[in-house]
């Protein structure tokens, strides 16, 4: 017997598309509807075989679903919830796969009518691509997924998005929401920032009357490969995660200026220390 019999998965784009994949794959999902606001994308998420059937109507859409996912940018998912929650079928699962999850969890707990139950999750997997033609199903595959319960949480319902996780091949780490919420700043979030900040400075390099954007070498293309994100998506990031993103740039700003000191003072055997930390921690993490 399949782990989900009707899986309703809200924006079915590289997030919610690649769930889906992986979990027919596997077998454990009797049926899923997907549920969006663009058509087009719907149609085309049921030629390639994602999802078998959709709704453009969300109240229609979850109805009879035991498991709802939640994949549409952050800023929508809490709004998203309000609107199906009175339709939800007893006992329904409702998770998410938000890159936030503070205010997100706090809001969607409060949502649920009696009977039902919201578990928040985020699965530590992407792309810089979007839409349901960027997903995969070996996405989560040997990936982390970081699952938030808390006090208010029904261990059956978490027990059963852990298992859906661990069934899409990640390892599951429990967390607390603000934890997640500040260590996502600081590895996910910040690196973010700081690559539309760096294309953006060096694209807007005044000093030739050409751009120089197009010199790039591979260095600095794969570091700014994150750039190339959907600019809506990281919006409502950067809005959401406000104040931790915050803190970590200032945290970084100390590091970069500590940096443009030892340039500035030529002092080479500070710049090399620098250097050596960085690439011993960085080596460690490959
Ligand atoms: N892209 C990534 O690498 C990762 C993204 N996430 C999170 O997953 C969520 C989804 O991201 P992606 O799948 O990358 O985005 P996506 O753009 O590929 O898919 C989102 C889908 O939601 C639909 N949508 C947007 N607003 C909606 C609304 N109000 N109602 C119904 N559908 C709506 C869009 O039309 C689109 O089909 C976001 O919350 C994001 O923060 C989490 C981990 C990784
Ligand atoms: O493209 C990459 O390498 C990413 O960093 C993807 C990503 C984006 C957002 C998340 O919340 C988690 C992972």
């Amino acid at each position: 017997m399949p782990l989900i019999q009707r899986l309703c998965i809200i924006g079915v784009g590289l997030i919610g598309g690649s769930l889906a994949r992986i979990l027919r794959e596997k077998g454990e999902v009797g049926e899923i509807v997907g549920i969006g606001r663009g058509e087009a994308n719907l149609r085309r998420a049921v030629e390639l075989g994602v999802i078998n059937r959709y709704e453009t109507d969300p109240v229609g859409g979850v109805a009879g679903a035991d498991l709802v996912f939640l994949a549409t940018p952050v800023c929508s998912i809490a709004s998203v919830l309000a609107r199906i929650a009175p339709h939800l079928a007893p006992g329904c699962i409702v998770t998410d796969g938000g890159s936030v999850k503070g205010e997100i969890v706090a809001t969607c707990e409060a949502l649920m009518p009696a009977g039902t139950f919201f578990v928040g999750g985020h699965p530590i997997a992407g792309t810089e691509h979007s839409g349901v033609e960027a997903s995969f199903a070996s996405l989560y595959q040997g990936r982390r997924c970081i699952v938030t319960p808390t006090a208010a949480t029904d261990p059956l319902a978490l027990h059963k998005v852990v298992r859906m996780w661990e069934l899409a091949g990640s390892e599951v780490v429990l967390m607390d929401v603000e934890k997640h919420d500040r260590v996502l700043a600081a590895i996910s979030h910040l690196p973010h920032m700081v690559a539309y900040a760096l294309v953006n400075a060096v694209g807007g390099y005044d000093r030739f009357e050409e751009g120089i954007l197009p010199y790039s070498a591979g260095g600095f293309r794969d570091f700014t490969r994150i750039a190339s994100s959907d600019p809506a998506m990281w919006r409502d990031i950067a809005l959401m995660n406000r104040e931790s993103i915050l803190e970590m740039m200032d945290f970084f700003s100390r590091y970069f200026a500590e940096l443009r000191s030892l340039v500035d003072g030529e002092d080479g055997a500070g710049l090399e220390d620098f250097f050596a930390r960085s690439k011993e921690q960085r080596d460690a993490i490959l």
